[in-house]
């Protein structure tokens, strides 16, 4: 196999007729990485990795194999050139081969040795705990076992890089997380490097290096997942990484504490004080400056999990619920305040239906967005 050290997409666009499917995407990815493509249906996940593996030509911009360049546009690698291995969500096996002859078919290709493709099957077989079924057809085998034998097939190519599209869309939630924990475990043992694609923002966030959040065509925020979940970029990210509580606001003041910054708010009424920490205070300090000064509204968000029920504490406020669903652990409740806005919260203690409760929010858990992010 030839290895990389990076593989590098500068500028790729895709347009489908008049729909731009990618707006200049870029990322570098090194050797070993695990990196996700996050976003809702339709935000060019596949696109991008279709791209990526030379199935559907670039619009424009160019992608690099070290200082190779693979694709321009132009002149582009084709895909069994590029070596790099895909794994679709439909397993894409073939149904009338067994599960030996689905994994040696693209060795016999190559025409290697007999004993090399038996060896070279075991192998993997063992890697995915698939061990014994040479035999079977895959109409005789589970949803997870056929997806792990597709996977099986890709990496006995040895891919210098494995994308997976979906891969575990078709499973039922339990044997998603066993598979997603098969996945990494064979992404660290090969040292490989995998670009994987999901609209699942827990798979994200347990596989990933570093997660490439998508909008229709336009990469929003590239980072590590601790980096994706705690800052996002915009109110896109928020949403889309679990922040709820996203009301209209107007800046009262913002204060500079050191490297900090604090912006109280007007929420229609409520008010409440928001603390950014130097990192997002450097980022936004511009925008919710201007914010300020020229009076347009600024976003919240806020983690239902951060709001907290107590008579003391930052932030204090009082509202009343009005539908409480339990979820074991906590309750996912609906509460709104004396002025009509809703806010969601997952408190721990028992609350009713109708009942008045106080609640409280450390300013550091209210992040303010503008417009733009
Ligand atoms: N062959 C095509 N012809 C025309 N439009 C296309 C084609 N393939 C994709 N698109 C459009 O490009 C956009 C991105 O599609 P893509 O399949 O990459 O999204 P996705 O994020 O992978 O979505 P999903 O999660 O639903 O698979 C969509 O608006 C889609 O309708």
């Amino acid at each position: 196999m030839r290895d990389f050290k990076t593989f590098t997409i500068k500028n790729v666009c895709k347009s489908f007729g008049p729909k731009q499917a990618l707006n200049n995407f870029n990322l570098t990815l090194e050797k070993g990485q695990f990196i996700t493509f996050l976003g809702p249906s339709g935000c060019g996940k596949s696109t991008a990795l279709n791209c990526i593996a030379g199935l559907i030509p670039i619009t424009s911009g160019a992608m690099f194999i070290d200082d190779e360049c693979i694709d321009d546009g132009v002149h582009s690698v084709p895909p069994e050139k590029r070596e790099f291995g895909m794994v679709f969500q439909n397993y894409a096996l073939f149904p009338h081969l067994t599960v030996f002859n689905n994994i040696a078919f693209g060795l016999e290709l190559k025409k290697l040795d007999k004993q090399v493709i038996r060896e070279r099957v075991k192998s993997v077989l063992k890697m995915v705990h698939l061990e014994g079924y040479e035999e079977k057809f895959p109409n005789q085998m589970s949803g997870g076992e056929q997806q792990r034998v597709a996977i099986a097939r890709c990496i006995v190519m040895e891919p210098r890089l494995l994308m997976l599209d979906e891969p575990l869309s078709n499973l039922d939630a339990k044997l998603r997380i066993d598979m997603r924990y098969e996945i990494k475990s064979i992404h660290n043992r090969l040292q490989i490097s995998s670009i994987y694609v999901t609209h699942d923002q827990q798979e994200a966030l347990a596989l990933s290096d570093r997660i490439v959040v998508m909008k229709s065509g336009h990469i929003q925020q590239v980072g590590t997942p601790e980096e994706v979940y705690s800052q996002p970029a915009n109110l896109f990210v928020a949403d889309f990484m679990g922040f709820r509580n996203i009301w209209p606001a107007e800046i009262e003041t913002i204060t500079e504490g050191g490297a900090e910054l604090e912006v109280r708010l007007n929420v229609q009424g409520v008010k409440l004080a928001s603390r950014l920490g130097p990192e997002a205070a450097q980022a936004k300090r511009a925008g919710l400056m201007a914010a300020f000064q020229k009076r347009q509204p600024v976003y919240t968000a806020i983690r239902p999990e951060d709001i907290a029920l107590g008579e003391n504490g930052p932030n204090q406020q009082e509202c009343q619920v009005d539908v409480v669903e339990y979820l074991g652990q906590t309750s996912q409740v609906a509460a709104s305040f004396t002025n009509g806005v809703r806010i969601d919260l997952r408190p721990e203690a028992r609350v009713d239906q109708g009942e008045t409760i106080r609640l409280t929010i450390a300013p550091e858990k209210i992040q303010v967005f503008t417009k733009e992010g």
